[in-house]
């Protein structure tokens, strides 16, 4: 089956869930945002790393943004132009690897 868009109901349901924690909708487009900080520039590189090899196995790419420590995440499905369940999954596995 083809790739589904989330509902803004099922959207609400699981920003709510405590694995996405710190998610939230972006204003004026249907995608999710989260901001984490590090130690230092080789913790939030070491992180984009691990994020990155996830990214490519699963063919999900996030739309970052880093300076030194800091790193802006949105996530959004492209070839649904709006959230779909690959982006919650994106967003439990940077939660995690944050956490870690
Ligand atoms: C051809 C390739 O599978 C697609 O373009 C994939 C690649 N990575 C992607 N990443 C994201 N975030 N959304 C997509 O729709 C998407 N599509």
């Amino acid at each position: 089956m083809a790739l589904q868009k989330l509902t803004p109901q099922e959207q609400t349901e699981a920003l709510a869930r405590p694995e996405l924690e710190g998610w939230s909708l972006v204003d004026g487009r249907e995608a999710i945002k989260r901001t984490l900080t590090f130690k230092d520039f080789n913790a939030a590189f070491g992180f984009m790393t691990r994020v990155a090899l996830y990214a490519d196995k699963a063919d999900h790419h996030p739309e970052w943004f880093n300076v030194y420590n800091r790193v802006e995440v949105t996530l959004a499905t492209h070839d649904v132009q709006g959230l779909s369940v690959r982006d919650v999954e994106l967003a439990k596995f940077i939660n995690q690897i944050y956490h870690q």
